[in-house]
């Protein structure tokens, strides 16, 4: 049986196993989240002792997952409307509200103490502002009361890679502003094409996504704006330290494509949609994060490779 097709009355709460712990940190989207913080931290000019980084990436790997079980404690109640979301270990009755609270704070704390026994205040001091803005800024606040909640809200996820950077460095600094910027303008491509599929869902559920307020004309417009926004910020970075003719390279291959995705969603209409079952608008998001992985690849790249003194400009 799918997790879909389980729900409150054939499950208890204490049902829980490890699984059901470790859904609660959404672990699929963070892993591309701890993957940026992995980058911020070895793009830094500063080498980090390989125990010291591996023990920082998990902490923030633990807060990361930690403000998704807050999220998920919080948003139960919507969660339980969403077909999309009703397999989620609260609304199918396998942790209780309390459990995931309890859970979440627990690790939030323990993630932010570590990493500040770890590596530094500066970098403890950003994970537990990313877990305060995801938790109560997005979470509890924009996500229900705005459209643009992503926009704003999304600052949040921008932050990994700027944590990376403060444990290597102890600071902030032109180049981790850069990572920030770079997934603050990804996410709203990111997640307006999902909800161009999802638009039912978020209806129902009453939360003011860009989809049911302004319509899915108005979405499309607005995909196309923020890509046509990103490509020049994203290729650009190719000219400072963290890029270079590698990240050249790929930055101009990716954000052609998500151009030409953004593009091809933006002129479609809805019927063309329709008729094929959202095609294109699933290509983007699956494109969408591919586009960031390999940007950070590139920027990995490029660091590793400065290190041996090569693929500078
Ligand atoms: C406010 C900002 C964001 C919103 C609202 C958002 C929303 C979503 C949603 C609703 C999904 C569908 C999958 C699910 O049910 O969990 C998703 C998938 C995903 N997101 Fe985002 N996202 C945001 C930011 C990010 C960031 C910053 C990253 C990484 C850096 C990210 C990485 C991913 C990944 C890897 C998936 C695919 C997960 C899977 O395979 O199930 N997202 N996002
Ligand atoms: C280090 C650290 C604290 C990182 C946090 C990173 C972060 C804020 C990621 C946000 C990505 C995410 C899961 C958005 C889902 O939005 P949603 O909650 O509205 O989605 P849902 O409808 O699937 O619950």
């Amino acid at each position: 049986m799918s997790d879909a097709s389980l729900n409150a009355s054939q499950t208890q709460t204490g049902d829980a196993g490890f699984g059901d712990y470790f859904a609660l940190l959404k672990p699929r989207v963070m892993s591309l989240v701890v993957f940026t913080a992995l980058v911020g931290l070895l793009a830094a000019p500063v080498p980090v002792h390989p125990i010291i980084g591996f023990a920082a990436i998990l902490f923030i790997a633990v807060g990361g997952g930690a403000s998704g079980a807050l999220n998920m404690w919080w948003d139960a109640d919507i969660d339980r409307i969403m077909k999309r979301t009703q397999g989620r270990p609260i609304p199918a009755g396998r942790i209780s509200e309390g459990e995931a609270f309890g859970f979440g704070m627990t690790l939030s704390v323990m993630a932010v103490v570590m990493l500040a026994l770890a590596s530094n205040l500066v970098a403890a001091g950003l994970l537990a502002f990313t877990i305060f803005f995801y938790v109560v800024v997005y979470t509890m606040w924009l996500k229900r009361w705005t459209p643009q909640n992503i926009v704003i809200g999304g600052a949040a996820g921008a932050f990994p890679p700027m944590i990376g950077w403060a444990v290597a460095t102890g600071g902030i600094s032109v180049e981790s502003v850069l990572m920030f910027a770079l997934i603050f303008m990804w996410t709203p491509p990111h997640f307006w094409a999902l909800a161009l599929f999802m638009k039912s869902d978020y209806k129902e559920a009453g939360v003011p996504m860009l989809t049911v307020t302004h319509g899915r004309r108005s979405t499309r417009k607005h995909i196309l704006v923020y890509t046509l926004l990103l490509a020049p910020l994203a290729i650009g970075t190719a000219f400072t330290s963290i890029g270079g003719p590698i990240y050249l390279a790929v930055a101009v291959v990716l954000n052609a494509m998500f151009l030409k995705g953004a593009f091809d969603i933006w002129r479609r209409t809805e019927e063309q949609a329709e008729a094929d079952n959202y095609k294109t608008e699933k290509k983007v998001f699956a494109l969408s994060l591919f586009y960031l992985f390999g940007h950070f690849t590139a920027i990995l790249l490029q660091s590793v490779m400065a290190g041996y003194g090569l693929g500078g400009w």
